[in-house]
């Protein structure tokens, strides 16, 4: 097929797991823009580093601003052929890749030991699905925790903080998702969280970090994990 060539690495996933007390794995924040997937996703990082985890923060926004950057970031210093050819944007394809490269960097992150938060549209089933079998390849099955931040449309709509769903209405903004742009919910989520303003941050960030620290979840300690 090519010929590249996998190199055992002489540090195990376990071996780390062991220095760190703590078994990685990777938690998957799916939902709409404006669901509350990256205020949810922080909250949790401060619960979880509160009770002495370690643990890493991938978000969509932050992401594109560098391992998935637009062609208009790249341009300036790459020029336009490699900028039209690596840069993302939100097309299918685009998000396809988005989502392939996020799934690889948690999996490796995961393989680290830590605890690794993703937040992100991820809006197609196909492509949650696939970075599901990456990360669990890397480990095993159980290390991918898919979590629905299901918060209606017309609560992400009333809230739209960055003014996107206005656009969108407009036509400003094309291949908007929720708008003129599919978000294909989660069949059989890990964790189907009920979104909406009637409960805080703290309170369904609480709800996945129980959902973590339970009886044989990745999560726990190496000893305790089994
Ligand atoms: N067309 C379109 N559709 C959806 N979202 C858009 C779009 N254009 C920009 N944005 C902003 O980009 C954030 C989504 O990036 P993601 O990497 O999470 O998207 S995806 O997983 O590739 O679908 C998303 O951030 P969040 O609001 O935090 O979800 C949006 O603010
Ligand atoms: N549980 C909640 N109750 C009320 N407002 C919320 C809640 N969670 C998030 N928000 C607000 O909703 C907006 C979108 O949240 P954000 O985390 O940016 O969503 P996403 O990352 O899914 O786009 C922000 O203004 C945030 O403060």
């Amino acid at each position: 097929m090519t010929d590249i060539v996998w190199h055992q690495g002489t540090v195990s996933r376990e071996d780390r797991e062991k220095l760190l007390g703590q078994r990685g794995c990777v938690v998957w924040l799916t939902g709409l823009s404006g669901c509350g997937k990256s205020t949810i996703a922080n909250e949790l990082d401060r619960l979880l580093t509160s009770a002495g985890r370690a643990t890493m923060l991938l978000d969509g926004d932050n992401i594109r601003h560098g391992l998935c950057a637009p062609p208009a970031m790249l341009a300036g210093e790459h020029g336009d052929a490699f900028a039209e050819r690596f840069g993302l944007g939100f097309g299918e394809i685009d998000r396809e890749e988005n989502i392939r490269r996020i799934g690889s960097v948690a999996a490796l992150m995961a393989s680290a030991g830590l605890i690794t938060l993703t937040a992100f549209v991820s809006p197609y089933r196909r492509d949650r699905d696939r970075a599901r079998k990456i990360v669990e390849a890397a480990g095993e099955k159980g290390d991918f925790l898919e979590v629905f931040v299901d918060t209606p449309l017309e609560v992400c709509e009333k809230r739209d903080p960055k003014g996107l769903y206005k656009k969108a209405r407009a036509g400003e903004i094309k291949n908007f998702t929720g708008i003129s742009d599919p978000y294909e919910s989660p069949a059989d989520p890990e964790i189907h969280l009920r979104g909406g303003d009637d409960r805080t941050p703290t309170e369904q960030a609480q709800e996945i970090f129980d959902f973590l620290a339970g009886p044989g979840r990745r999560t726990a300690t190496t000893e305790s994990a089994g």
